[in-house]
């Protein structure tokens, strides 16, 4: 729910194409789009969804005391004052971004969408601002931080009144800059229409959300309305090693013009003589004239790429080469991407690649810094699109041993998404573990020095959703915890 401070808000001012069914005008000051959260003087949005319509639930919203529906048909069986429209999920997100004050008028916003690496660029985004003393916000997967306070984050891109009231409790706190998530759920549902991006990032785009999508090509054009949000003289950032990032701005580009990162090939950013190895990367990070080399302690050429387009980012909102560089050079890994546990004598790697196109990288990073054997634990999630668990074995089958196990299976039998899995493992020796911990304390027990463990598909996440119980789990925890417990002599020290 959103509700003003600055007093009612016209529908029909605010939405001139509307037509309006027993009143002229609605004001409203306090929108939502559950029946249950309406109030005295609430306007109910009336939204179509997959599972339910939302006019179903307009008695229970006026039992509540709505008086007026926002909606996309006329609708006969009520005497409650209507504003029809032609879409009532961009409507809803416009009067929410008015109620909160339009606050991304007053703010430089960056929107990243891409398969993998949204929290990821966000995070850097807002470490490279930080580093140079500029305060900025950021809306995501893991959290959301208002530029003073941080909250626990439900959803990636969270839905109108949410989002908003976030944007807008930026601009209170004196925030000047955002770095925001937008999935590919929130950008077809229009939940932040309306909104005005300075810079639209795009990480990647392989393949994910079938289950929601449908097909690849539905997939893609939820992500290319991206460049449909950037305000006049705002310019998209692209990962132009990425042939999916390229195809989606060539087709959904809405005449913008794009600033393009490259670890291959000529593009306005470059990282070059990139060289990996056990505790990071070296690069020479290239913009316009400037060069610099860079050591970073993150792994994987994804996370520089993910550092170009951040640095892209900051660079267009006024922070110099420089100040890039050096702030590029401190970043560490946002929790549970490629997050180190342990460092000697073996690697232990916490990781969220959850899609087969992050996990197949991960592990060919992995493998290419790992003197001994990689081993690898990881599931996929029930109740979501099923056709990527044999890509995911797939993906595994480049490590030397493969475990796999639950993530999170949800309303569906653990065994089945198991043997789903299994269908796809080409090579390598695999083990199966059902239970989590079961399979960490394997691969744990199993590693001699110089081997790497890799937990893929969880990253941050403290809980584990099986049937409809969430069990509390965190990967890195529990490794910690294993660790320390195991042999109090061993000279296996989990990192701080
Ligand atoms: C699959 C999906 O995206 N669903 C979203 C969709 O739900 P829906 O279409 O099924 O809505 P519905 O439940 O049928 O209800 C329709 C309308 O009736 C209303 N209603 C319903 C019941 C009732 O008693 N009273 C009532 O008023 C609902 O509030 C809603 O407005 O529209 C709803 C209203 O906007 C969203 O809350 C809901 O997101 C849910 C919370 C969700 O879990 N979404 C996930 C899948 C998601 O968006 N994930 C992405 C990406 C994650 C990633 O990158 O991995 C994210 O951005 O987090
Ligand atoms: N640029 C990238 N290209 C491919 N894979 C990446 C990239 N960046 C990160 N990854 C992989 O994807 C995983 C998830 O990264 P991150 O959380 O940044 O992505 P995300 O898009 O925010 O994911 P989600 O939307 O599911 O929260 C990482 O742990 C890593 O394995």
């Amino acid at each position: 729910m959103i509700a003003s401070s600055a007093g009612a808000v016209s529908l029909r001012r605010l939405l001139p194409a509307a037509s309006f069914i027993g009143s002229a005008d609605i004001g409203v000051s306090h929108i939502t789009d559950r029946s249950t959260d309406c109030r005295p003087g609430s306007v109910f949005a009336a939204l179509r969804g997959r599972t339910v319509d939302g006019i179903d639930y307009l008695d229970e919203a006026i039992s509540n005391g709505a008086c007026g529906v926002l909606t996309d048909r006329p609708i006969t069986s009520t005497a409650v004052p209507q504003c029809v429209v032609s879409n009532s999920r961009i409507a809803y997100s416009e009067v929410c971004r008015a109620l909160a004050g339009r606050p991304d008028q007053r703010l430089r916003v960056a929107g990243v969408t891409g398969t993998d690496g949204k929290t990821s660029v966000c995070s850097m985004i807002r470490k490279l601002l930080e580093s140079c003393g500029q305060r900025c916000g950021q809306l995501g997967t893991v959290e959301n931080y208002d530029g003073v306070c941080t909250e626990t984050s439900t959803l990636t891109t969270d839905e109108p009144p949410k989002f908003w009231n976030s944007l807008s409790r930026m601009t209170s706190n004196r925030t000047t800059m955002a770095a925001v998530e937008l999935s590919s759920q929130a950008l077809d549902q229009y939940r932040v229409a309306g909104l005005q991006l300075d810079l639209a990032v795009v990480t990647g785009v392989t393949r994910d959300h079938l289950d929601y999508h449908g097909t690849p090509h539905a997939y893609a054009a939820a992500k290319g309305k991206i460049f449909g949000l950037v305000r006049k003289g705002g310019r998209a950032i692209i990962n132009n090693d990425d042939p999916g990032s390229r195809d989606l701005f060539a087709k959904h580009n809405c005449g913008i013009d794009a600033i393009t990162c490259s670890l291959d090939g000529p593009a306005d950013l470059r990282a070059t003589d990139l060289t990996s190895n056990k505790t990071g990367v070296r690069f020479t990070f290239q913009m316009a004239d400037f060069a610099e080399q860079i050591q970073t302690e993150l792994i994987g050429r994804h996370n520089v790429m993910n550092m170009l387009l951040a640095a892209a980012v900051a660079a267009e909102f006024g922070l110099a080469p420089e100040q890039i560089a050096a702030g590029l050079s401190k970043i560490k890994s946002p929790p549970g991407r490629l997050e180190r546990i342990v460092a000697e004598p073996i690697n232990v790697f916490v990781d969220y690649a959850h899609t087969p196109d992050a996990l197949a990288r991960v592990v060919d990073e992995l493998k290419q810094i790992t003197q001994g054997r990689l081993i690898v634990v990881f599931g996929a999630g029930g109740g979501r699109d099923a056709d990527k668990r044999p890509l995911l074995g797939q993906a595994a089958s480049n490590a030397d041993l493969a475990i796999v196990t639950n993530d999170n299976p949800r309303n569906e039998h653990p065994q089945t998404i198991i043997e789903h899995i299994l269908a796809g493992i080409t090579s390598t020796t695999v083990e199966v573990r059902p239970d989590r911990c079961d399979a960490i304390r394997l691969a744990l027990d199993a590693a001699v020095p110089g081997d790497c463990v890799l937990i893929a598909g969880k990253g941050h996440e403290t809980y584990q959703e099986i049937g409809t119980r969430q069990i509390s789990h965190n990967d890195a925890a529990f490794v910690r915890r294993y660790l320390s417990a195991r042999h109090p002599a061993t000279p296996i020290t989990a990192c701080a």
